[in-house]
């Protein structure tokens, strides 16, 4: 791997002091890095250290309860989540081995569960307003990387009725290389995806034809561009495809999708179409049909993976 192939770190201290040379040179860093990988991994981010370890602590203690009771952990009757939440073990037939936990806004009520568990907890609540912070923040990177007016996706994506969190355990790898997938190689859909990770490590960009590693740093979180932004820049800015492959010991992540909700339209914004004299790349659609399509590859997975559901839906 070229050492230019490895995910770039960018350090956000210069957002929480106010430094105006190093707010230049990080706004510079992610422009390049959404260019290039559709990744980053953030630094002094201003999320603490030890809310990163004590969430993925937490996620371990619950994912070695007993099946009996992690099946239990769903919306209790009568909440109507935006997408499935609670407990899921992927179906028998999928390739992707691990199992997960989806949690909504702890404030809109959804997580209310049928048995008290990770759902319910202070650490998820915190993480939930750091994180919520951190997509604002990098959201507002974003406006001004791609040259936007200012404010203009903030306004876009105000309402966070559509943002999740994923708390997954992956199984053992098996010995030698082969049959490792933990996670199948994917884009992400919405704004932003923040990754929390411990130090199995296992999460692997795909750059140039190859896969790149990104290797875990304590206390870092990595950053992950969605096709919401992709589509919006007409391409300039990558959604990356990335993977999960499995090791030898259980990996413990946790991902937190800064969405958009499911009634806006998404399009090529005129700054990187019309006002350049460039033709869009991709029809417009309503997030939510593009969410609920991609929630079918799940529940009925496709025979061939040129089947699978993604953004190329939508190019021209
Ligand atoms: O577990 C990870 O590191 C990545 C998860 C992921 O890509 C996703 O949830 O979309
Ligand atoms: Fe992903």
């Amino acid at each position: 791997m070229a050492s230019s192939d490895a995910l770039p770190v960018v350090d956000l201290a210069p957002f929480l002091t106010g430094d105006e040379g190093g707010i230049a040179r990080a706004t510079e860093a992610v422009r390049e890095a959404c260019r290039t990988h559709g990744f980053f991994r953030a630094v002094n981010h201003g999320v603490p250290a030890e809310l990163l370890v004590r969430a993925l602590e937490l996620s371990a203690a619950f994912f070695t309860l007993p099946d009996e009771e992690k099946v239990n952990v769903r919306p209790a009757a009568g909440y109507n989540t935006p997408l499935p939440a609670g407990y899921g073990q992927q179906p028998a037939h999928s390739t992707d081995k691990n199992e997960y936990l989806v949690a909504f806004d702890p404030k809109l009520g959804f997580n209310v569960c049928t048995r008290l568990s990770l759902l319910d907890s202070e650490t998820v609540e915190e993480c939930w307003g750091k994180l919520t912070e951190q997509g604002w923040l990098i959201q507002e990177i974003l406006n001004e990387c791609m040259g936007l007016p200012p404010g203009f996706l903030r306004d876009y994506n105000d309402d966070r009725a559509f943002d999740l969190m994923i708390a997954r355990r992956y199984f053992l790898g098996p010995e030698g290389e082969e049959e490792n997938n933990g996670f199948g190689a994917h884009e992400d859909a919405g704004c932003v995806t923040f990754i929390l990770q411990d130090s199995v490590g296992g999460l692997e960009v795909l750059k140039d034809g190859h896969w790149v590693p990104a290797e875990p740093i304590d206390g870092s979180i990595v950053v992950n561009i969605g096709d919401f932004i992709q589509v919006l820049s007409n391409g300039k800015s990558k959604s990356a495809t990335h993977r999960v492959v499995r090791k030898p010991a259980h990996r413990h992540s946790f991902a937190f999708f800064f969405n958009i909700h499911g009634d806006r339209w998404v399009e090529p914004l005129p700054e990187f179409t019309a006002k350049i004299g460039e033709a869009p790349r991709y029809r417009r659609f309503l997030y939510k049909e593009y969410q609920q399509l991609r929630v079918r590859n799940k529940s009925h997975p496709p025979a061939r993976p040129e089947d699978v559901f993604r953004i190329t839906h939508y190019a021209i």
